[in-house]
């Protein structure tokens, strides 16, 4: 490795790990089990990304086409918390369900932004929902930001997840037996999930649905997620 590529992945380990502390810090500060939502571990390996963006402007002198996006689509993130760093150019935004509108995530300085992603929110049968969100293109200026995927220890799955947040708010409670999905969710909420979405090119059933929860229940995070980057795998 050249002295700039040893130098960029010094800066990319440091932030990781920056950004790890920062979402176990969040988990502790909402009272949540530890060891459940973010592998802890240091032994063991992580699920977790760290990505760089940046978004070029949509208005450049090479680019006529107004329609053109550079910035991402609407989704919702497969994991259990996301932290999102972006600089003062703005551009994320959230959609609100109950009101149907996109809203802005105003940059504010020296803040990060906290995704509830769909692990977690299934996990809490939906009661703190994933949201759906999309950058826009920057029309004037550059945009930077810098997202951390967390994901669970890859042995658990969405079952052993669930039961171990409801136990731990209250102790009183038995794990379930079933491996069923628990009743409970609200199926319209469910439908905007990426993880429960087909996101394959050639998937013909594009809509998220039941079935696929019960699909995927009982399974170790780790496959899930292997099976989703099969999905969005283009050649
Ligand atoms: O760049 C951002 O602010 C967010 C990007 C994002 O939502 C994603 O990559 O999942
Ligand atoms: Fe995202």
């Amino acid at each position: 490795m050249d002295p700039l590529q040893q130098q960029v992945q010094r800066n990319m380990v440091e932030w990781f790990e920056l950004f790890h502390k920062i979402a176990v810090l969040v988990c502790q500060h909402l009272q949540l089990p530890p060891n459940i939502l973010l592998e802890e571990d240091p032994q063991s390996q992580r699920l977790d990304l760290l990505r760089a963006f940046f978004y070029e402007t949509a208005g450049g002198n090479s680019c006529d086409d107004e329609d053109v996006t550079l910035g991402s689509n609407p989704h919702s993130d497969w994991g259990s918390l996301t932290i999102v760093w972006q600089d003062e150019v703005g551009g994320l935004q959230t959609y609100c369900r109950s009101c149907e509108l996109w809203t802005d995530v105003t940059p504010v300085p020296n803040t990060f932004v906290v995704h509830c992603s769909d692990i977690t929110s299934l996990a809490l049968q939906t009661k703190w929902p994933s949201p759906l969100h999309r950058v826009l293109s920057p029309k004037h200026e550059r945009r930077a930001s810098l997202v951390y995927f967390g994901y669970p220890p890859r042995h658990l799955s969405l079952k052993s997840i669930a039961d171990s947040l409801s136990s731990f708010r209250d102790p009183q409670q038995r794990q379930g037996n079933e491996d069923s999905v628990p009743r409970g969710y609200n199926e319209e909420t469910l439908e905007s999930y990426s993880l429960l979405k087909n996101q394959a090119l050639d998937a013909s059933d594009s809509g998220a649905t039941k079935q696929q929860l019960e699909r995927i229940y009982n399974m170790p995070i780790q496959q899930v997620i292997q099976d989703k980057w099969q999905q969005v795998q283009r050649y």
